[in-house]
């Protein structure tokens, strides 16, 4: 039996009981290690399922588990990167990173030092004393990510953090987010519009369809690791991508 980092256990959950349920009675589980992508329509309830899970939401009924256990207050168990990267503009890199240190109680100059031994692995040394205005996309979304990693969770969400990247750096982020996943060992749940994306990075996508959730369609991808990017030109991955599109196109349309 595997050791699951996250599991939803007939959770239910609506915003305001008139409106019927966002979740109902939903039930899976993500494995210590794997790599989730969620994919589905705006409005499918993916960023419901990350509010849910990071404690700013709570289910009506039932369980959510994280690393086994059922904690009374889910804040801070988990790490969350959202879409935007929200740093803060008056504080520099070293300063925005160690925001969830600094949270935690740990000293400052201890938070920096932790700070310091990663700055060149997520590709900011040099840059810890500039402010984030100063910094391109890609480089706020790794400040973001190491922020994310410094919270100490080994479960992380990510919600569609390379969005508002150009083609070229999303696609060199997507490499160097898989060899920080491969390295590190965290359990990953990504939001993505991009099923390309999707494919590339995952071991599973979830696939959202139309509220309320009760279950939704699960694929397995088919690439071995470590993967490179020429695998999502191997025949049957473009055949599984257009068959997903497909399938997302429909249920948007139903
Ligand atoms: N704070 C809120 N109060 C009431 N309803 C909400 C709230 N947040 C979201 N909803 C509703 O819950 C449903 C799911 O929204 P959610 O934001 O989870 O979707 P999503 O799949 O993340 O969409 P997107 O891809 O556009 O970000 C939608 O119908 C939305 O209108």
């Amino acid at each position: 039996m595997y050791k699951k980092a996250l599991e939803f256990e007939k959770v239910t959950f609506s915003y305001e009981e008139s409106r019927g349920a966002i979740l109902e009675s939903l039930n899976f589980d993500i494995k210590e290690g794997e790599f989730v992508s969620i994919v589905g329509a705006s409005g499918s309830g993916k960023s419901t399922l990350f509010r849910l899970i990071t404690g700013l939401e709570i289910e009506q009924t039932g369980r959510i588990l994280i690393n086994g256990q059922q904690h009374h207050s889910r804040l801070g168990h988990v790490g969350y990167m959202p879409q935007e990267d929200l740093l803060l503009p008056w504080r520099t890199i070293l300063d925005n990173a160690a925001l969830p240190l600094e949270l935690k109680g740990v000293a400052k100059g201890k938070a920096y030092a932790q700070v310091k031994e990663l700055l060149s692995e997520f590709g900011l040394e040099g840059y810890e004393h500039r402010f984030p205005a100063n910094l391109s996309g890609g480089m706020k979304q790794r400040v973001s990510f190491l922020r994310s990693v410094l919270s100490g969770s080994n479960v992380l969400l990510l919600d569609e953090p390379f969005s508002a990247l150009d083609a070229i750096t999303r696609l060199s982020m997507q490499e160097w987010l898989l060899e920080q996943w491969q390295k590190r060992k965290q359990t990953i749940l990504f939001i993505t519009h991009d099923v390309q994306e999707a494919l590339f990075l995952s071991d599973r996508i979830f696939i959202f369809d139309k509220q309320p959730l009760k279950e939704f369609q699960q694929v397995k991808v088919p690439l071995e690791r470590p993967r490179s990017l020429q695998d999502i030109d191997r025949p049957e991955i473009v055949k599984l991508k257009h068959q997903l599109m497909e399938e997302l196109r429909m249920k948007v349309d139903a």
